[in-house]
C-alpha cells in the first residue's frame, strides 16, 4: 500500500482524519470547511476549502477530485472544474470548486462531504518529435468514425 503525508490544517477535521469511507472505497471524502451554511445558487461556483493538503511527492502518483454522484445526480452540486487534478509536488490546502448546475438553491453545511479524492498512478512519459506516425488501425478517425453501416 502506498502512504502518503497529509497535513490536517482545520482542526475539525482532527476527531475524523481522512479514512476511506469502506475498505473498498476508491474515494476518499473531502468536507467542507466551512465557518457556516453557504449557500449555493443556481449556476454559482464557488471554492470551498477541505482543510487538509496532501502531498503525493512521487510523479508516479497524482490525484482527482471527482463528484459525489448523490450530489450531482440529485442535488446538481457538481465541480466548476467537472475534474480537479493534484499534481504530486502541490503541498497546498485541497480545494474543490462547488458548482451547482442545478435549479434550486443548495445549502453546504460545515463538514459536509463534498467530493471525493482518489489517488491514480501516472505515467510520465517522453515525447518524440515526428513527422508521420506508423500506421495503426484507427488512423485519424474519431468522434463517431467507427460503428457506421
Ligand atoms: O480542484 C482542484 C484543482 C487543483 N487544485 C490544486 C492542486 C493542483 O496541483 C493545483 C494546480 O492545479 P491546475 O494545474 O489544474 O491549475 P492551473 O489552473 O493550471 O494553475 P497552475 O498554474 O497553478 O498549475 O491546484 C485543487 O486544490 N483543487
Amino acid at each position: 500500500m502506498h502512504r502518503i503525508d497529509v497535513k490536517i490544517l482545520d482542526t475539525r477535521l482532527r476527531d475524523n482524519p481522512p479514512h476511506y469511507a469502506t475498505p473498498g472505497s476508491a474515494g476518499l471524502d473531502l468536507r467542507a470547511c466551512i465557518d457556516g451554511p453557504l449557500h449555493v445558487e443556481p449556476g454559482q461556483t464557488t471554492l470551498v476549502p477541505t482543510g487538509m493538503a496532501i502531498h503525493l511527492a512521487d510523479p508516479g502518483l497524482a490525484a482527482m477530485i471527482l463528484p459525489r454522484s448523490g450530489l450531482g445526480h440529485k442535488h446538481g452540486i457538481v465541480l466548476g472544474n467537472l475534474v480537479g487534478l493534484i499534481d504530486s509536488d502541490y503541498q497546498g490546502e485541497l480545494m474543490v470548486s462547488v458548482w451547482n448546475r442545478g435549479h434550486a438553491a443548495f445549502t453546504l453545511n460545515p463538514l459536509d462531504r463534498i467530493a471525493q479524492l482518489v489517488v491514480v498512478p501516472v505515467l510520465q512519459v517522453g515525447f518524440n518529435v515526428v513527422d508521420d506516425f506508423d500506421a495503426s488501425h484507427r488512423g485519424e478517425g474519431g468522434f463517431g468514425s467507427t460503428g457506421k453501416s
